[in-house]
C-alpha cells in the first residue's frame, strides 16, 4: 500500500501505519497528541464517525462528524479503508489522507479500536505496527473517564463495561505499553515508532546506499 519517502538518514524508506488501541480512556488520545507534537514526518489519520461532538473538539481535527446516510454513502463508494461499530456509534478510517501521506513519506497515525486494527492488518500487514495501551487498574480507568468529564455517567458505565472485551484484544497487538504515567508511557510508544522507523525491511533505500558505500570502498 505504501510507496517511498526518505528518512532523516536521507535513505529512502516505506511509510508505516502506526496503530493505537485501548479500552476507552485508558490515554490514546493523550498520546497521540504528544506523537503528532513531537514525532516530525508523522500525521494524524482523522477518522469519520457518527458519534456526536464532545465539549472541546473540532470537526475535521478531532473526527469528521457525519450523520448516518453520509457514513452509509462512504462505505459504499469505499471511501473508507477500514471501519466498525463502537458503542452504538460508526466509525471509520478515510482511505484519501492516508493514501496521500504514506505516498508523500510521511506515516500515519491511527487511534482506532481492535476491529478496525484486523482490517488493516488484513490489508497490509507488513506496514501496520500496532500498539495496545493499558490503564494501570480498573480503578484509574474509571476514573480518568470521569476527570475527561465529557461523557455521561451512561456513556462511562457503558465503556467500563466494554473494557474487559475491548482488552481481551490485546495479545494480537505487536507490543504493550501500560499508562501509569503520560511521559514514561510516551517515551516507550516514541521508542517503538523510533525502531521500526529503522527495520531493514521498510528501508527500500538501503540496497543502494550499502552498494554505493561499496563501490566508494573500491574506487
Ligand atoms: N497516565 C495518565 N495518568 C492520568 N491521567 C491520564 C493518563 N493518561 C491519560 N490520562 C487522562 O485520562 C483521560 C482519558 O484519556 P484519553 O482521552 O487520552 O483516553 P482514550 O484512550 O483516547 O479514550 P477514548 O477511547 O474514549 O477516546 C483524559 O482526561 C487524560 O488526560
Ligand atoms: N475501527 C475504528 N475505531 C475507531 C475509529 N476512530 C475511533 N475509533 C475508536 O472508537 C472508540 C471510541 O472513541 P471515542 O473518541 O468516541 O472515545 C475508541 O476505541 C477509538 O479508538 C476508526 O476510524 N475506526
Amino acid at each position: 500500500m505504501t510507496t517511498g519517502g526518505h528518512g532523516t538518514d536521507g535513505v529512502e524508506r516505506r511509510g508505516l501505519m502506526f496503530v493505537l488501541s485501548s479500552p476507552s480512556g485508558a490515554g490514546k488520545t493523550t498520546l497521540s497528541r504528544l506523537l503528532i507534537e513531537r514525532m516530525p514526518g508523522l500525521k494524524m489519520s482523522v477518522s469519520a464517525t457518527t458519534r456526536p461532538m464532545r465539549p472541546g473538539e473540532v470537526d475535521g481535527r478531532d473526527y469528521l462528524f457525519v450523520d448516518k446516510p453520509r457514513f452509509e454513502a462512504m462505505v459504499k463508494g469505499d471511501e473508507l479503508l477500514e471501519w466498525a461499530t463502537v458503542f452504538d456509534n460508526r466509525y471509520g478510517t478515510p482511505r484519501g489522507p492516508v493514501e496521500a501521506a504514506l505516498s508523500a513519506g510521511q506515516d500515519v497515525l491511527f487511534d482506532i479500536d481492535w476491529q478496525g486494527t484486523q482490517q488493516l492488518r488484513e490489508k497490509a500487514r507488513a506496514d501496520v505496527v500496532s500498539v495496545f495501551i493499558l490503564p494501570p487498574s480498573a480503578a484509574d480507568l474509571e476514573k480518568r473517564l470521569h476527570s475527561r468529564a465529557q461523557d455521561s455517567d451512561e456513556v462511562i458505565r457503558k465503556r467500563m463495561s466494554r473494557a474487559s472485551h475491548e482488552m481481551s484484544h490485546w495479545a494480537e497487538y505487536d507490543y504493550i505499553v501500560i499508562n501509569h504515567d503520560v511521559d514514561q508511557a510516551f517515551a516507550e510508544v516514541q521508542s517503538i515508532l523510533k525502531a521500526e522507523r529503522l527495520k531493514r525491511e521498510r528501508r527500500i533505500g538501503l540496497v543502494g546506499f550499502v552498494r554505493s558505500l561499496q563501490g566508494q570502498l573500491q574506487g
